[in-house]
């Protein structure tokens, strides 16, 4: 059945009925990642989500699928390792989203620099190595100062050295999460958005049997049983935890803001996604990155502890950005009322003394002993005192620290956490979207067992590695070739080319379901072909239930189209309320909701419109 609102009240029946094997609370990557895995090895799985797919932190990252070269600084080189063997098997399984598309890295004869000239050549090289890119087309170099600027003129040219280019991927976040929602629910999973866990239930053992769920869309309440309960809420994961009456969790989450912001490319240009240290000798990174025909930077990692359903963008963090960009960019002079759209994301992050990854290693800081040798081992290497062997022994034995870190958020590492309650609640927290698939992995081992122990319940995975999501039934390595053969259908659609092509771009092998719609609806007044053809698709296959799931996370219109979304806002509301029938009362709700999320990201209350 198509993933419409119909396939959720059937989703919803079936959650009522019977027992699963195991049931997710949480809808975005973590969440979706492994109710795809779990579905696919033919699981009774269900999962729901509070929100839209994806609303919560996994479409409010910088939006890259990377191994976060800048963790090398931290030592992070398992997390490195991890995530950035991850960019391929991500690329691999959702060719029409990850692409890739190597980053710059400027370094400036700067205090604090994360980087100089020659480290930053050792990290890139390691990088490159731990991705298997070594002697590629994508293989790391280096750029004099002179070739940084006949790049990039709009970079400041006093203090700069030269810069590193390496290969990274940019990503469409939200979309991601969706088409592991779509190829879950295909495979039999029951996916439902705008459903909430407010409580958990346990058996006459105290084992975790399920959950007491709210639908936030009718208010009614119902308990679903489960075998296995997992909990993938990101920065909520100790909200859940705290929820569950049976033990006594300390909690393990250090939720740091993320802010991005978003200006014409007219304003400032860039011609590949640019990273580079803030300036501000503060351990941070900032990077530059072209979308559409914008550019947006980001981001802050300030420590956060209000909503996390609704973080805000605040003057301070426009004020620091703004700061470094135009620092970077003398010439840009980019002020607040440049700014066209903008976003805040929680980071996930696990406090020092977090638990085992998915791997089932500890995820310390490393001791100051291990820190100090390190660097001296480099200081001899650069004396040429002491060959590459040594200081790569020196990496591979470094030792970890239990203390509680108190540094700054930068320095927690951005590994994951896979904790088993004394119950059996499974929380799989921490991690980025980059190796989403392993950690649910991780999760879907620990799953398998505990259905083998408790239950005689054996299953088999599938290979996730090689399981495509929705849309991700193209060669990876033929993706230009055939987005262009899907784009051709479009046209012979009577869609103009670049239409075409963004339909080919956002859906992939789906992109001949979508426009095979165009046979059955006419262009929606007010609306493109093509937006027309998106938005009808959003509604009847991928859960789209508000105007704003449709214009924020199936489609970039809010982020990186701001010049026509006020033109399609009413067209766009208009056809849903037609489409699901609303009253009156609820189009002036959805509609107060998306006027809202649109001048929260313009910033309205910040420039000044919004104090008149
Ligand atoms: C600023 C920023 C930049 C980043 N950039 C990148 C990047 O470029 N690349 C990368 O790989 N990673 C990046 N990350 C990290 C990455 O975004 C996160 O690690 C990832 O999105 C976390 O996904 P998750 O599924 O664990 O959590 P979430 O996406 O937050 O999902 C948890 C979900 O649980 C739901 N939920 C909570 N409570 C309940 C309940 N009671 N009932 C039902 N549902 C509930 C929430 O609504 C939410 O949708 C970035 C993060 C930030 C903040
Ligand atoms: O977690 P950080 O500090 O690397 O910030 C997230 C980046 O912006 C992209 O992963």
């Amino acid at each position: 059945m198509a993933f419409s609102i119909e396939r959720r009240q059937q989703d919803i029946k079936a959650l009522k009925e019977g027992t699963l094997d195991v049931f997710i609370i949480g809808g975005g990557i973590t969440g979706a990642g492994t109710a795809l895995q779990a579905s696919a090895s033919g699981l009774k799985t269900g999962l729901v989500e509070m929100q839209d797919f994806a609303e919560g932190t996994s479409s409010r990252s910088t939006k890259l699928v990377h191994g976060g070269l800048r963790y090398l600084k931290n030592f992070d080189v398992e997390v490195v390792a991890d995530t950035v063997q991850e960019r391929a098997v991500v690329q691999g399984i959702a060719p029409h989203i990850p692409k890739a598309d190597p980053m710059i890295l400027p370094i400036y004869d700067e205090p604090g620099s994360t980087f100089s000239m020659f480290s930053l050549k050792i990290a890139m090289d390691l990088y490159d190595r731990l991705a298997d890119v070594t002697g590629t087309k994508y293989a790391n170099y280096t750029l004099t100062k002179e070739e940084v600027l006949k790049r990039e003129p709009q970079l400041r040219s006093d203090g700069l050295l030269g810069a590193g280019v390496y290969l990274d991927y940019r990503n469409n976040d939200a979309r991601l999460v969706i088409e592991n929602i779509k190829r879950a629910a295909t495979d039999g999973g029951h996916m439902v958005s705008q459903m909430k866990v407010v409580g958990i239930l346990h058996d006459a053992d105290d084992k975790v049997s399920g959950a007491t769920v709210e639908d936030l869309l009718t208010g009614e309440t119902f308990d679903i049983k489960a075998r296995v309960v997992l909990n993938t809420t990101g920065p909520w994961s100790d909200t859940i935890r705290q929820m569950d009456t049976k033990v006594d969790a300390a909690p393990q989450m250090r939720p740091t803001k993320g802010v991005h912001l978003v200006v014409d490319n007219k304003r400032l240009s860039v011609p590949q996604p640019t990273y580079f240290d803030t300036g501000k000798n503060d351990g941070r990174m900032v990077f530059v990155i072209p979308r559409e025909e914008k550019t947006y930077f980001g981001t802050t990692d300030t420590d956060y502890t209000g909503d996390f359903a609704n973080p805000t963008v605040e003057q301070e963090d426009v004020d620091y950005l703004l700061e470094i960009v135009n620092n970077r960019y003398p010439s840009a002079k980019i002020t607040i009322d440049d700014i066209e759209a903008s976003w805040a994301g929680l980071r996930p992050l696990i406090s020092a003394n977090g638990g085992l990854d998915y791997n089932g290693a500890k995820n310390q800081p490393i001791s100051d002993e291990s820190f100090d040798k390190v660097i001296n081992t480099i200081k001899q290497y650069q004396k040429g005192n002491v060959d590459r062997y040594t200081v790569e022994e020196a990496l591979k034995n470094i030792e970890k620290d239990n203390s509680e870190s108190e540094a700054n958020p930068s320095a927690i590492s951005r590994g994951s956490a896979l904790d088993i309650d004394p119950d059996g609640l499974i929380t799989v927290a921490g991690g980025k979207i980059t190796d989403y698939r392993k950690m649910a992995l991780g999760a879907m081992k620990a799953v398998i067992e505990i259905l083998q122990n408790n239950f005689n319940l054996s299953y088999e995975l599938i290979d996730s590695a090689k399981y495509p999501v929705s849309g991700g039934e193209i060669d990876p390595q033929e993706v230009e070739a055939e987005t262009g053969k899907l784009a051709q259908m479009g046209i012979e659609k009577g869609l103009n080319e670049s239409e075409a092509l963004y339909l080919a771009n956002l859906y992939g092998s789906n992109t001949p379901k979508v426009l095979a719609l165009l046979d059955e609806i006419q262009q929606i007044e007010g609306l493109t072909l093509a937006d027309s053809v998106s938005l009808c698709y959003a509604m009847k296959e991928e859960m789209a239930l508000t105007p704003s799931d449709f214009l924020i996370r199936r489609t970039n219109h809010m982020l990186f189209m701001r010049d026509t979304l006020d033109s399609i806002i009413e067209p766009v509301i208009t056809e849903m309320a037609r489409y699901y029938g609303w009253t009156e009362e609820a189009k002036i709700n959805y509609r107060k909701g998306l006027e809202t999320a649109v001048a929260e990201s313009d910033l309205k209350n910040l420039k000044g419109d919004g104090k008149k």
